[in-house]
């Protein structure tokens, strides 16, 4: 019984990911929603800067901190291991959700492009934006960053067995090809406000931090191998250079799931 519970549970909140991703989209890009990113506004300049600041951190302050591994020794202490994931992707989801119903809109305007096919070109590169996220994750471990391979193994009564470290296709010309897409999700618009601007903004110096940290532990999980790879592959940027080999082609290697 409790490995079903577990495993709907699972599901739920990986289902749920995907519901509040596609709403970030429709939230960031203005599409459909009553609420978006540039409207309707509500407070006046800086007091919406300072609630979108907190919402922001409230988001971003324990996304990062339930992802390290100190952190999860002791929360699984409380919440039992197989649905540790699956938790952490549920809170996620529920910060961001409140994060969009609380935003505070400011309009002014950075930029607005008026050309049509420059537009075209901003909205297509949001577009790719919005799926190499899934698409990175895929080549990764979508499954298991969302918490749905922990409670199917658990499901089956078998071990969690670490995913290894790897490096298909995209992560053969950067290292971080989802959180270029998170990047490009957030500042490809054509029209970009100040309210825009400011979760742009926030939102990316969030994302470098992370790298610094998610490197650090992918360091230690996976020594050399990872330091070669890091030496090889830029972080972001792609070099132009022809892609490196696929590094993950040793044997597997411990690896869990951090942010
Ligand atoms: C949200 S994902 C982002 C992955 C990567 N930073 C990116 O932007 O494509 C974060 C998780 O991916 C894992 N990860 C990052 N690079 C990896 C790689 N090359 N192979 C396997 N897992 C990786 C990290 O350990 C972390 O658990």
């Amino acid at each position: 019984m409790k490995r079903i519970a577990f495993f709907v549970y699972g599901v739920t909140s990986h289902g749920m990911f995907l519901l509040v991703y596609a709403a970030l989209g429709f939230f960031v890009t203005g599409q459909f929603l009553p609420r978006t990113i540039d409207g309707p506004t509500g407070l006046s300049g800086g007091p919406a800067a300072m609630v979108n600041t907190l919402l922001l951190l409230s988001f971003g302050v324990p996304h990062s901190v339930m992802a390290r591994p100190g952190f999860k020794a002791w929360w699984t202490q409380i919440i039992p291991k197989p649905i540790e994931r699956s938790t952490y992707v549920l809170i996620s989801n529920l910060l961001v959700l409140a994060m969009m119903a609380f935003w505070q809109p400011i309009e002014s305007v950075v930029w607005h492009v008026q050309s049509q096919p420059l537009a075209g070109l901003i909205w297509s590169l949001s577009a790719i934006g919005w799926l190499l996220v899934p698409l990175s994750s895929l080549l990764i471990n979508h499954f298991d960053l969302l918490g749905t391979r922990q409670v199917w193994l658990y499901m089956q009564g078998k071990a969690y067995s670490h995913l290894p470290f790897a490096s298909p296709l995209l992560y053969r010309i950067v290292r971080h090809p989802l959180y270029v897409g998170w990047l490009l999700a957030f500042w490809a618009t054509p029209y970009m406000t100040v309210g825009h601007l400011q979760f742009a903004g926030i939102l990316t110096a969030y994302i470098l931090i992370a790298i610094r940290f998610e490197e650090r532990d992918l360091l230690d999980q996976h020594g050399e191998r990872y330091a070669k790879y890091r030496r090889e592959v830029p972080m972001l940027i792609p070099s132009g250079r022809r892609p490196q080999p696929n590094h993950a082609a040793e044997a597997p290697v411990r690896h869990e799931p951090a942010l």
